[in-house]
């Protein structure tokens, strides 16, 4: 088995679309047309460490591009103190489904943090959970404003503050955003939720989903790996955007575009940015590329967390395109731009590639299997976060799936229909139309990022990040009502140079999410 050629397995975590089948240096992805095989591989990296390479299960290529559109690949390094936790929780509910006699108020399908968030949650409110998914610790390095994590009692996970943030949209001023940016550490991350679904008694197994079907009595039963079967009251898919396999989407809805970023972190020689600043966007020239070339059909920014003068996280990014951008190009912008800015590296501790599907269509909320975070289209589709929506709605989708289920009385009484009427309770509480008309803003918003060159992306955000603080943190934070967002435009519109403002008015009349968002403006 060869793993991916980097000189860091530890943290690193590699996103491929179809289109790349190479990443790298080595060709990890099974060429086209071969079948879609759940890989589950260990592999020697160095020392005792072993690496697993995990790929999600599809019947066929066109399946697995339906679900989502790419192909995940995750290559870590399993960390014995985290594993040896989620193996506590796994023996119990192993046990409870061999014995068949226990029937789950709610099982959550996927190990990351808006799973593991809405297991405990839901447990902490005292129903019986189980969570399912495979063994592996988180691979992502989260970006987040200091203010939200504290908000949601999770500060002690953030490994680096920043005291401000600064954002480079060319030569001239630069914008300090005047908030704190943290780092997550994902280790603590992960510790600290699956303490809290220790703690909560979630019981967890350490399996696959193959299929989830629904009994004559009206439970689910989700079958997984090994002939395991549990019945559950209601089960949640938290697998991330590829978890289409087990949800239906609304049909008709927009394409997903994607986020794609390459990243290191690294020891250098020279680095200009200040190290008490993030650098949450930098837009600045550093080559001029020939404006029909792909280098400027694809703009992407500087995201920099300089954790020293000479420890520093680079990372080039795409904030969205119609198709992903190759990760060679983007590691070959960032590398230009390093070497124009005159950074020299002398040292690599990781690399990150980061696929992230943003927009697309709405779960269809008929269906009785429910879903959360990513799977449930909760990723922000303007800029691609997602981990702090899923974490703090974690509390008030576990406390509307108890309530539900109290009201119900289903604990001693479920039948198929009073099953699928409390899934749409459900599903209503997770995407109400306030919800919908929010998000139909944000993908009007994609929608116009799409269509933007890299001049374009300078006016435009120069414009967003002169509306009142609270408009744009309200944005970024998906805290805006939908009413607060018109205003938002509005503002936008007036602040906006002539040529911006034709450029809104036009896209509002002729992009056809411009007639979705109006049409879901106008219904209650
Ligand atoms: C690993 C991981 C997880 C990750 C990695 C990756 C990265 C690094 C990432 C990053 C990202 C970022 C930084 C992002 C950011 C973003 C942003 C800032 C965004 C923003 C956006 C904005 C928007 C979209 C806006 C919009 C606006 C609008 C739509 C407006 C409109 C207006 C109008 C229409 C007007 C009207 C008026 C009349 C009619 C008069």
């Amino acid at each position: 088995m060869e793993c991916i050629g980097a000189r860091n397995f530890a943290t690193m975590a590699v996103f491929t679309c179809p289109r790349f089948k190479s990443l790298g240096r080595r060709r990890i992805m099974p060429r086209k047309k071969q079948p879609f095989w759940p890989i589950h591989m260990k592999v020697k990296c160095s020392g005792s460490e072993s690496c697993v390479v995990v790929k999600e299960d599809f019947a066929d290529e066109e399946d697995y591009i339906k679900a989502g559109g790419s192909e995940l690949v995750f290559v870590q390094m399993q960390q014995n103190k985290d594993m040896d936790l989620q193996s506590k929780l796994s023996d119990k509910l192993r046990q409870i489904s061999s014995a068949g006699q226990t029937i789950l108020d709610l099982v959550v399908i996927g190990c990351g943090p808006a799973g593991l968030a809405l297991a405990a949650e839901s447990a902490k409110l005292g129903l019986n959970v189980g969570l399912v998914g495979p063994d592996l610790p988180f691979t992502n390095n989260y970006g987040v404003w200091e203010d939200e994590f504290k908000d949601l009692g999770l500060q002690a996970c953030i490994e680096h503050v920043w005291r401000d943030t600064i954002v480079y949209l060319d030569d001239a001023d630069p914008i300090l955003i005047g908030r704190a940016y943290g780092r997550v550490s994902r280790h603590l991350l992960h510790e600290e939720l699956l303490k809290r679904c220790v703690e909560a008694g979630v019981l967890y197994l350490n399996s696959k989903v193959d299929r989830i079907v629904e009994s004559t009595s009206g439970h689910s039963l989700v079958e997984c790996e090994g002939d395991i079967v549990i019945p559950c009251r209601f089960v949640t898919v938290a697998s991330g955007a590829a978890s289409g396999k087990f949800l239906q989407y609304e049909l008709g809805g927009p394409r997903v575009s994607v986020q794609t970023a390459y990243g290191v972190e690294v020891e250098v020689d020279n680095n200009p940015y200040d190290p008490s600043l993030m650098v949450f966007m930098d837009y600045r020239d550093y080559v001029r590329h020939d404006a029909q070339s792909l280098e400027a059909k694809y703009p992407t920014f500087l995201y920099a967390m300089p954790m020293t003068k000479t420890r520093v996280f680079f990372e080039e990014t795409c904030l969205a395109s119609k198709d992903a951008m190759p990760f060679d190009l983007l590691k070959k912008k960032l590398m230009l731009r390093l070497n124009t800015l005159g950074i020299k590296i002398k040292k690599i501790y990781e690399e990150e590639w980061s696929y992230i599907p943003v927009g697309g269509s709405l779960p269809n909320t008929e269906q009785k299997t429910l879903a959360f975070g990513a799977a449930a289209s909760m990723v922000h589709p303007a800029t691609g976060y997602s981990v702090v929506r899923s974490l703090s709605e974690a509390p008030k989708c576990a406390s509307v799936l108890a309530n539900i289920l109290r009201q119900n009385h289903v604990k001693n009484m479920v039948t198929s229909s009073s099953t699928t009427s409390i899934s749409t309770q459900a599903w209503n509480t997770l995407w109400p139309q306030e919800r919908k008309r929010q998000r139909s803003f944000f993908l009007f918003g994609l929608a116009l990022i799409l269509q933007l060159d890299i001049e374009g992306i300078r006016s435009f955000f120069r414009a967003f990040f002169r509306v009142p603080k609270w408009m744009w943190q309200g944005f970024l934070g998906s805290s805006l009502s939908s009413a607060d967002l018109m205003l938002f435009a509005f503002y936008m519109f007036i602040i906006a140079p002539n040529d911006m403002r034709k450029g809104l008015i036009r896209h509002l009349l002729s992009d056809p999410t411009g007639a979705t968002m109006i049409r879901t403006y106008l219904t209650f």
